[in-house]
């Protein structure tokens, strides 16, 4: 046996076609999206994110901005900044490239993009509106996981889903997502005694803890749907997921590729948000 690929790469492509289309009628009406990226200091890895981002922008059409600070820029001269574009009117959403050199605060940084630009979701308004409920900009890397399950028919409703990993930025809202979806959740983390046994009784699987590899063959229900959101660069340079990939395809239903699988999908998010302030900037 062996699992399902899902293919967030040819899901991601044919979303964007959507969005596009979308972003076109919008332009009609007089306004073009428009996203900027803040990236502090020169971490290479988020480099290669902020020009995944330009590029989707590109793409799309979007009027779009990367901003690049050196790595001694001061958190009030980042505030500043944030402030000008909290009130330039061709730009729909705010993203700060995490994680922010130490001397910068990020909390401080994420409270004061207007929730209005949140397109990473990541603003305690924001998150309190997932929390319950209300109608807001979602995190990327959460939705997009939603997406990817919806668009290949596995509803999470009456599925127990096991998420791995507690974050801000993945584990909790995409908990929180899947409980919208009417799954029965769990969240494990490193304190979670049992991991291999808890995880092992999902139906959904999503990894989101940032080591290479753990998750292996007996971590996984027969049949399951496994979503790896972990993005680790191996020594070598090369990209790796949290699941042992080869060991999980015989075991899985279904599995998402890293790279080609979460990652696409968060960028597309990202352009699906920023279309949405977009949108909503007219009313
Ligand atoms: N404020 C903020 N928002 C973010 O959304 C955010 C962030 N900071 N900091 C860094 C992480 C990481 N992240 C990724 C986005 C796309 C890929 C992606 O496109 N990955 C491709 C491959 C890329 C490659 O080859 O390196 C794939 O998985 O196929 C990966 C990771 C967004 N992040």
């Amino acid at each position: 046996m062996s699992a399902q690929l899902i293919e967030g790469k040819k899901i991601s492509d044919s979303i964007r076609e959507e969005i596009k289309a979308e972003a076109e009628r919008l332009k009609g009406e007089g306004v073009t999206p428009g996203l900027v990226v803040i990236l502090v200091g020169e971490d290479p890895a988020s480099q290669v994110y902020v020009r995944n981002k330009a590029k989707a922008c590109e793409q799309l059409g979007y009027y779009s901005e990367v901003v690049r600070l050196p790595a001694e820029t001061t958190q009030q001269e980042l505030l500043s900044l944030i402030a000008r574009y909290n009130e330039e009117a061709k730009v729909h959403g705010i993203l700060v490239q995490l994680p922010l050199p130490k001397h910068i605060e990020e909390k401080a940084i994420i409270d004061a993009i207007a929730v209005e630009k949140d397109v990473d979701g990541f603003h305690p308004e924001s998150v309190g509106n997932l929390m319950i409920g209300d109608d807001t900009l979602l995190p990327c890397t959460p939705a997009g996981v939603i997406e990817l399950l919806k668009r290949t028919g596995n509803d999470p409703a009456g599925k127990h889903a096991v998420v791995i990993g507690r974050s801000n930025i993945v584990g909790k809202p995409v908990a929180m997502l899947l409980l919208r979806e009417n799954a029965t959740v769990t969240i494990c983390h490193s304190r979670t005694p049992n991991l291999p046994e808890i995880s092992s009784q999902a139906d959904i699987l999503v990894a989101a803890v940032g080591v290479p590899k753990l998750v292996k063959k007996e971590w996984i229900k027969p049949g399951a749907v496994v979503i790896d959101v972990g993005v680790n660069r191996l020594p070598d340079g090369k990209l790796c997921g949290d699941v042992d990939f080869d060991d999980a395809l015989q075991r899985a239903g279904w599995i998402t590729p890293v790279p080609g699988g979460v990652g696409p999908m968060t960028i597309t998010m990202l352009m699906a948000n920023t279309l949405r302030a977009a949108k909503r900037s007219l009313a």
